[in-house]
């Protein structure tokens, strides 16, 4: 297991905290440089584990990569060894992680056929990938999967536009699709799109380029086939899932924080979530102010009754903040229910909160009722192990705000998300070290 965080929690943390570029956009903007001959320069590219592998698949397929400054990179795909696709090694390294499933839809516009071994990513329950697959068959595409090898493979003498109604709103499925629909012959329609803020980066991204999308930030998506792409220019919006993260830190340690640039607009319903929980926050400029609270309360429904927090494609509450929710939710005034309809195994962490002293009833693996404590009973520090990207970071504040001593492992997987995040937290005057 790879490394470890040794935290003293029980602080207060007080000051600024700027929220790295967005993640989940960074790996499809990636994805989508191999679409033109041409430069595409990206800023505000997070330096987090995952994205820095697929800059180096990126790499490994001949993509020219110079890198200007920090997260500031320009990529050129003019002499794409596509024969990496076959190998070994990319069947290792796309492997790695999720984002790697992106690369499908660019190499099978541009080049015709496309492989993928199955990729990686959070253990959070089933990750299907149908939805991808019945896009680019819906776009004239063909396509195999060796079992053995786990091993998908797309053959296309041409995509022609189609009407596509896809069975569920996937946001990596969404975006390859879009990927391989603008170099397609004719107009392309896709119903039931996902469209996240990072979906939304992607398509005017496609567009500077020279693409024709219209539909964006909606379910229906059109696209018009164009023959080529040209370069362009292209930044990364704040990751929303560190935004949140950062309000419920300030909740948990009673900490005065100011998240800087959060790109407000493009957070949706995440600043009400937390609302609903009893946290204040403004909004000043484009900052987020969480001020020093000693307690929050739980909201209940109009009609009285217990609230629900759940998940749900955008507009809805993405499921990478619901863990955060949760762990904040444990010390609360109050009781709330948080229901991950969407994941089937992100919510067993709520153990180790429970070996915290947090008052947690999973009621199912999508269920888990959360009676808080009120900031009456300080969780306690232990030692655990961080299972996924979120739940490692929701575990991590829970040890900043546990009395005493815990220590997180595998930090590899809270690596993959967030860039620097114990420098970050000393900055703020956390007592966190890599051990
Ligand atoms: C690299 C990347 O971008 N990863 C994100 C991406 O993963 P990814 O694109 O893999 O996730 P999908 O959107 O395909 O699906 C996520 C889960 O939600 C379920 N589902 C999806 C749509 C729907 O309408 N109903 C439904 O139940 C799926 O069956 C699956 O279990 O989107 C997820 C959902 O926001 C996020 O958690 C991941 O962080
Ligand atoms: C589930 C996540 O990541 P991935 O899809 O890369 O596993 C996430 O970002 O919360």
């Amino acid at each position: 297991m790879d490394g470890a965080f040794e935290i003293r929690g029980g602080k207060r943390l007080s000051g600024e905290i700027t929220p790295q570029g967005a993640k989940n956009e960074a790996l499809q903007i990636l994805c989508a440089v191999l679409l033109t001959e041409d430069e595409v320069r990206i800023t505000n590219i997070p330096d987090i584990k995952d994205v820095n592998k697929l800059i180096e698949i990126l790499q490994d397929f001949n993509v020219k990569v110079t890198k200007n400054g920090k997260g500031d990179y320009t990529f050129k795909a003019d002499e794409v060894n596509f024969d990496y696709i076959k190998s070994r090694e990319f069947k290792k390294d796309g492997a790695k992680l999720r984002g790697s499933v992106m690369i499908l839809g660019p190499m099978l516009a541009r080049f015709g056929e496309a492989y993928m071994p199955t990729p990686g990513g959070d253990k959070i329950g089933r990750r299907r990938l149908d939805t991808h697959f019945q896009g680019f068959v819906e776009l004239g595409a063909e396509f195999s999967f060796d079992e053995e090898d786990q091993y998908y493979s797309l053959k296309a003498k041409e995509l022609t536009g189609k009407f596509i109604l896809l069975e569920e709103a996937s946001v990596t499925g969404t975006a390859n699709i879009v990927m391989a629909a603008v170099l397609a012959k004719g107009k392309t329609r896709i119903y039931n799109a996902a469209c996240e803020p990072y979906l939304q980066q992607l398509c005017k991204m496609l567009n500077r380029m020279g693409a024709n999308i219209t539909g964006i930030g909606s379910n229906l998506i059109t696209i018009e086939g164009v023959d080529k792409l040209h370069g362009t220019e292209h930044t990364m919006l704040p990751d929303m899932v560190e935004i949140g993260s950062w309000i419920g830190l300030a909740a948990m340690t009673k900490s005065e924080i100011t998240i800087k640039n959060v790109n407000w607009n493009q957070l949706g319903v995440i600043p009400n979530t937390f609302r609903k929980l009893g946290i204040e926050l403004e909004q000043r400029g484009d900052d987020i102010y969480i001020p020093s609270q000693e307690h929050y309360k739980v909201q209940k429904f109009i009609d009285g009754s217990i609230l629900t927090v759940s998940d749900a494609p955008w507009p809805g509450f993405t499921p990478d903040l619901l863990s955060i929710i949760l762990v904040v939710a444990t010390q609360a005034k109050g009781s709330v229910l948080i229901h991950q309809k969407m994941f089937e195994s992100r919510l067993f962490f709520v153990d180790k909160l429970i070996d915290m002293g947090a008052q947690i009833i999973l009621c199912d693996p999508h269920r888990a009722t959360v009676i808080g404590l009120n900031q009456e009973t300080p969780l306690r520090g232990t030692t655990m192990v961080s299972p996924d990207i979120r739940a490692g970071n929701a575990l991590l504040i829970a040890a900043l705000s546990a009395e005493g001593k815990s220590v997180i492992q595998n930090i590899e997987q809270i690596d993959r998300g967030y860039e620097n995040i114990d420098e970050r937290l000393r900055a703020i005057g956390a007592e966190i070290r890599r051990i």
